[in-house]
């Protein structure tokens, strides 16, 4: 399913604002104490513990939202809810704080105005740079650290008080913008990492396709098939590999085409495709031939998927030019036995079993014989000649 852009960077975004604001967990309920201890100094101790009581538990249940999103694996599609969520939890923290300033004002109390401008500066600071990643969420923690600002005159309407405000609001903008222009070059950072992960996953797709039937390419198969290979080895389980061969396909290039015999390889190759077990590795080794690599699967298995296979391909409908076409493939069958310590052994037995198909008439499956360890046991059967 093709998920927004936008949505993804947004995602990434709140998960950077999780991840930076997780540092909160040690800082936080220090700052907590320290700032109660100073509380005290203008309120009653009880206040002061209330105050720090309240905010610890702020603290831990912000801490608790953000250990949920990061397990939770959201997807894009969920970036709004835990937006939302964290929003909320972080936004109480910034209520308590900000709400300092009501607290700590008293009349014409130095040490008091020293005490709110330097916390609700702090916070401000802290805030604009900790929040930026996600701008949506940086835009909420501003609430109320702005409107305790805007309450400042409501405490005492004097010129001091409102020019303090008015201080208060211009560093608020400023650090906001500042936030912003970072947030816009996050924003950049991530979409260009976003366009490099499209750009490898289209390059490592491309690397082991073939274009022209959408199977994984020889060299991916090879890949592959050493590695299933080995493990079948490990495991003494057995495995097929089927070589496919289209028959006097060059006929159908010099009659019709390359492009006609472009047409008549994709649709053998669906054919093929739909009749494929899962688990199953069909790729293709160059021009009209194939290779199937059957995992756990017996001698009898394997020429049994190898006919439907036949069939199929012989059963495709093909209209060339107003003639209907019969396109019929070659398969021959090699099973892997305990010699097989690499793959070349087992591929050149299989083409050997498929050039005895060709050479008994094409259209036909052919398949080694099984030694009686073979069949449906493990590989390690000695190597056995080729049987019609
Ligand atoms: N249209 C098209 N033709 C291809 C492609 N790859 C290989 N071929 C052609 O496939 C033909 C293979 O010819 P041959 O190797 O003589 O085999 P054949 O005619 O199938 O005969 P047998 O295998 O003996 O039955 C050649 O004409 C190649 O040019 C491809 O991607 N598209």
């Amino acid at each position: 399913m093709m998920t927004d852009p936008r949505a993804d960077i947004r995602l990434a975004q709140l998960h950077l604002y999780v991840d930076i604001h997780l540092h909160d967990r040690y800082l936080a309920p220090l700052l907590t104490l320290v700032v109660a201890a100073m509380l005290t100094n203008w309120v009653p101790v009880s206040w002061a513990a209330i105050w720090a009581g309240f905010e610890l538990l702020i603290i831990a249940n912000y801490i608790r939202v953000y250990r949920a999103f990061k397990r939770s694996q959201a997807g894009a599609s969920d970036e709004p809810h835990w937006a939302r969520r964290i929003a909320l939890a972080h936004g109480a923290h910034m209520l308590a704080w900000s709400s300092l300033v009501f607290w700590a004002w008293q009349h014409d109390n130095f040490a008091s105005l020293v005490f709110i401008m330097l916390v609700h500066i702090a916070l401000i600071a802290l805030t604009t740079s900790m929040s930026n990643a996600h701008l949506r969420t940086l835009e909420r923690d501003m609430v109320f650290p702005v409107l305790a600002l805007l309450g400042l005159p409501l405490l005492e309407l004097s010129w001091f008080n409102i020019g303090l405000s008015l201080l208060g609001l211009g560093f608020s903008v400023l650090m906001l913008l500042v936030a912003r222009q970072i947030n816009t070059y996050s924003t950049e950072a991530l979409q260009l990492r976003q366009r490099n992960e499209i750009l490898i996953r289209e390059l490592e797709l491309q690397a082991s396709r073939d274009a022209l039937t959408g199977l994984v390419n020889r060299r991916y198969f090879l890949a592959e098939a050493n590695q299933q290979l080995q493990a079948a080895h490990r495991s003494c389980h057995v495995l097929a590999l089927l070589i496919i061969d289209l028959d006097h396909f060059k006929q159908i290039n010099d009659q019709y085409g390359h492009l006609a015999g472009d047409e008549v390889l994709g649709a053998v190759v669906d054919a093929l495709k739909r009749n494929l077990r899962t688990g199953d590795c069909l790729g293709r080794l160059g021009g009209e031939e194939f290779a199937l690599l059957m995992p756990e699967t017996t001698q009898a298995e394997a020429t049994e998927t190898a006919e439907r296979l036949r069939q199929a391909a012989a059963a495709v409908p093909l209209t060339l030019q107003g003639q209907a076409i019969c396109q019929t493939v070659s398969i021959g069958i090699a099973l892997l036995q305990k010699e097989d310590t690499s793959l070349s052994s087992l591929m050149h037995r299989a083409d050997l079993a498929m050039y005895a198909a060709k050479t008994q008439g094409r259209n036909r499956v052919v398949c080694e014989l099984p030694t009686p360890a073979a069949e449906g046991s493990s590989p390690n059967a000695e190597t056995a000649p080729l049987a019609v």
